[in-house]
């Protein structure tokens, strides 16, 4: 699903203000993007405090990056645009630091967590039931976008694959077909990983 550029520079300044509500765009941390009518991007600009975005700090690019507007586009550009080179259905992509899912992917080495039997399962798209289990895949971390992407396609392209991944140390991206779509499934990742934490804290707790 696309939108004009005036949509998408409204939705994702909305999703900015909201994302950071929940403190996961601190310190200017966080990208967002949605693909537009003409499959251009509008994407934000790098090193803008995402809580208060106004209209100049979203731009457009074409889908190799190269700049439409005035502006220097995201850090993390080829990332957003590697998803929706690989999804067409993409609408929307955000990515956030919040300190949980930070948490998370620096207490494990392993290259993604299980989330299994949370009714919370059934805010991705294709998902009716809390008796099923996914993975969400952890990639490391690198400041070559390109070492990342090709590190984290394969999780992305199996079967069943949800449309979330955990750069370690890093933050979480999130798609969907469009950005609310994006933010439900940010959100339901987030509080999956809030929910295991609890989890685990009380099992440590009673187990004293
Ligand atoms: C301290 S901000 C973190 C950045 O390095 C980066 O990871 C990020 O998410 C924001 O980069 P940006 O270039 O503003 O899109
Ligand atoms: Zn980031």
């Amino acid at each position: 699903m696309t939108m004009s550029y005036e949509q998408a520079v409204a939705a994702l300044i909305e999703a900015g203000r909201r994302l950071d509500a929940r403190g996961w765009a601190p310190a200017t941390s966080g990208n967002y993007s949605a693909r537009l009518d003409d499959g251009s991007v509008a994407l934000t600009v790098s090193g803008r405090h995402k809580g208060r975005l106004t209209g100049d700090g979203i731009m457009r690019v074409d889908l190799d990056g190269r700049p439409l507007t005035a502006g220097k586009p995201s850090a993390e550009t080829d990332l957003h645009l590697a998803l929706y080179r690989l999804f067409p259905e993409a609408g929307a992509v955000l990515h956030g630091h919040s300190p949980q899912a930070v948490g998370l992917s620096r207490a494990t080495e392993a290259d993604g967590i299980t989330l299994a039997g949370h009714e919370m399962l059934k805010a991705y798209p294709g998902h009716t039931t809390h008796a099923a289990e996914v993975r969400l895949p952890i990639v490391d971390n690198s400041q070559d976008m390109a070492v990342i992407e090709a590190a984290i396609r394969p999780a992305l392209l199996v079967p069943g694959a949800i449309p979330a991944y955990l750069i370690r140390s890093h933050g979480l991206y999130a798609w969907g077909k469009d950005v609310d779509e994006a933010e439900r499934v940010l959100e339901a990742t987030e509080w999956m990983i809030a929910a295991e934490l609890a989890e685990a804290s009380f099992r440590r707790a009673w187990t004293r």
